[in-house]
């Protein structure tokens, strides 16, 4: 039950996530610690964190499928608490492991993007017409997979997998996007063929407001805007990457000496990092 604190405190209506003083305690343990985040429209977000840092439970947070046991949530204007959440959710783009598992493997490939958009995890007696296979089609090839489409989705290669479940988080249309470790599991050519795709999609003034997590700062992709850095459940930088990417905030995130370069892309900044 949100306590009298939690009432008083008030969301940004106008940001399309607001995490206001938020934790989550699960066993006697604080999973978040009075974290404080604020997306707004157009932007690009990576969360970046050590294993266990409680990136997946942000993203769960802001997915509107977990909520805080302190603190104030805002998702796309509204308030966890005040909204209907299964109204909100068909809003919310999710790819994640989590999501993957609950996919039948038998499924062709181009239902498991199709049924998205009625929030199904697999075909039932819900009617699709011509424009929702076009448009699952079209997601398919946009991210490489045409010829996948009538493949099953348990016959994919990790790759395969990802891309596909990336086409099936677009599918609703949604205001925004949320990406649990996109590219983890893959092959140096996987990686980089999926940090190509992210940056042409970062790059695009129509694509839904991102989050991608990740353990990698290889894994940004060009074009990402902010970042937000967490460690044991608690924020150590937010902000523009530009200026909250440095060696310093690297080093308290991974508590380890970490030294972090930048390369100039056509597309925008590469990040690299090793131990000092
Ligand atoms: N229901 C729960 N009860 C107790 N502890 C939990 C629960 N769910 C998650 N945790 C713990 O909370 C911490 C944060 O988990 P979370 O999955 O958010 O981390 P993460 O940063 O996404 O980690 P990873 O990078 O390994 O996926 C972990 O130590 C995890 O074991």
């Amino acid at each position: 039950m949100p306590n009298m604190t939690t009432e008083a405190l008030s969301v940004d209506p106008d940001s399309v996530l607001d995490l206001v003083d938020v934790s989550v305690v699960r066993e006697g343990r604080k999973l978040l610690d009075a974290v404080n985040w604020t997306v707004g429209e157009g932007e690009r977000w990576v969360v970046l964190g050590p294993n266990g840092a409680g990136k997946t439970t942000v993203l769960n947070i802001a997915a509107a499928s977990l909520f805080p046991t302190a603190g104030a949530v805002g998702v796309l204007g509204e308030r966890l608490g005040a909204v209907d959440v299964f109204e909100l959710r068909p809003r919310i783009g999710y790819s994640s492991a989590a999501v993957s598992e609950k996919l039948p493997r038998s499924e062709s490939v181009r239902d498991v993007v199709m049924t998205a958009s009625y929030g199904m995890v697999g075909r039932w007696r819900e009617k699709y017409d011509e424009a929702d296979a076009q448009r699952a089609d079209d997601l398919l090839a946009w991210w490489g997979m045409a010829e996948f489409g009538k493949r099953t989705f348990g016959t994919l290669s990790e790759g395969e997998r990802k891309r596909a479940l990336i086409a099936r988080a677009l599918m609703a249309d949604p205001e925004l996007l949320l990406l649990d470790e996109p590219a983890a599991g893959l092959d140096l050519g996987g990686r980089e063929d999926l940090v190509r795709r992210l940056s042409r999609l970062a790059s695009d003034p129509y694509a839904p407001v991102t989050v991608l997590v990740t353990h990698h700062v290889e894994e940004i992709p060009p074009g990402f805007s902010h970042i937000l850095l967490v460690r044991a459940g608690a924020v150590v930088a937010a902000g523009p990457i530009e200026t909250a990417l440095t060696s310093e905030n690297l080093t308290t995130t991974f508590g380890l000496a970490l030294n972090v370069e930048r390369y100039e892309t056509p597309a925008g900044l590469r990040w690299y990092a090793r131990a000092v």
